[in-house]
């Protein structure tokens, strides 16, 4: 079968944006520096590092929020980006239903409006208050209002900061749909440094300038990654990918597609019946129903590393997310 990936490569030709050599100065100080990447349309690009290694910073410079103090950041003539931010200035004492929320930075026909709630999943939620929604419900608020104008470019900032592990996986999801349905690039920024899409085609890993990048895969392997989060964090860095009911956590306990966590798998989980080869497949190519896609083929030794730092400092961001709930606690 043909994958998304495959299937758009061959109109990858022109990107609809790319940063060449791109700095940000800001008070004398380099916040990132020699960063380049592009996106281009149906593909998937993730930005991960530790915290303020410039990631948020790379993709306002890419979308033109920023203007770069050097290099070059060319887009496609008329793009038009679809962004959800890392923080959004609402007044939550105010009431604001999601109808409100999709228009608030402009008027938008009731059909794209309807079209694009319905794309989230979210139509029935239509008059319900934001202030009401799950940490869940309000990504995928945000992801409506970003898609109803129909992007060429997604550019999502955390798009799963304050929802549950199920309802992670079930944003991946809703990001995947998107592209598939639409066709557009989709920039993302990820938090979490263990965990990324599977349909993601390149990872750039930042840390002020671009560390490594690659697939998912190839980024865990890399020594420039490896140095800098520590070989435990490349033995934990898990690859979601569609059919999974549950992953490994770093303590060696097990999550649930339902969030709750115990000691052990359930014997009725899928990869119980695979071998451990089976699991270097690429992300692209899982046709399995379990989620350990790790860097190399040794899956069981990788799940169940120990802890390690930056494991606890996500369990710390997290904690402190919107919705309270920590994905690591
Ligand atoms: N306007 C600004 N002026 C000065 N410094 C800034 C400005 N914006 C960001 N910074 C600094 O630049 C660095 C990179 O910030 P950025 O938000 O891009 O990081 P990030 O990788 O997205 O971090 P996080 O994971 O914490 O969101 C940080 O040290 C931040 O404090």
């Amino acid at each position: 079968m043909l994958s998304p990936a495959n299937a758009t490569a061959g109109i990858r030709a022109e990107p609809l944006v790319s940063l060449e050599n791109v700095g940000v100065l800001r008070n004398g100080r380099w916040l990132v520096r020699g960063v380049e990447f592009s996106v281009s349309r149906g593909e998937i690009v993730t930005l991960i590092g530790p915290n303020g290694s410039g990631k948020s910073t790379s993709a306002k410079a890419a979308i033109g929020v920023l203007k770069p103090d050097e290099g070059r950041v060319e887009r496609k003539t008329g793009l038009k980006v679809g962004y959800v931010p890392q923080k959004l200035s609402i007044d939550w004492t105010l009431p604001l239903t999601v109808r409100r929320l999709m228009t608030l930075t402009g008027p938008l026909p009731e059909r794209d409006m309807q079209e694009a709630l319905e794309a989230a999943g979210i139509a029935h939620m239509i008059g319900a208050e934001v202030q009401h929604l799950s940490g869940g419900e309000f990504q995928r608020a945000l992801m409506a209002r970003a898609i109803a104008r129909k992007p060429d470019l997604l550019v999502l900032d955390e798009p799963v900061q304050g929802v549950d592990f199920s309802g992670e996986i079930a944003l991946y999801d809703l990001i995947k749909s998107i592209r598939n349905l639409t066709g557009c690039g989709i920039l993302l920024i990820s938090h979490d440094l263990h965990v990324v899409m599977a349909e993601t085609d390149t990872v750039i890993c930042l840390n002020g300038h671009v560390c490594c990048r690659g697939t998912p895969e190839a980024v865990s392997r890399s020594p420039e990654y490896v140095r800098l989060f520590g070989s435990r964090a490349a033995q934990t860095l898990a690859v979601y990918s569609h059919h999974h009911d549950h992953t490994h956590l770093p303590d060696g306990r097990v999550r649930h597609a339902d969030g709750t966590v115990t000691d052990h798998c359930y014997p009725e989980d899928g990869h119980h019946a695979h071998g451990a080869h089976e699991h270097a497949h690429a992300p692209h190519e899982h046709g399995h129903d379990h989620d350990h896609a790790h860097g190399d083929g040794h899956a069981h030794d990788h799940a169940h590393a120990d802890h390690d730092q930056h494991a606890h400092d996500h369990a710390h961001e997290h904690a402190h997310s919107r919705s309270g709930e920590g994905r690591h606690a």
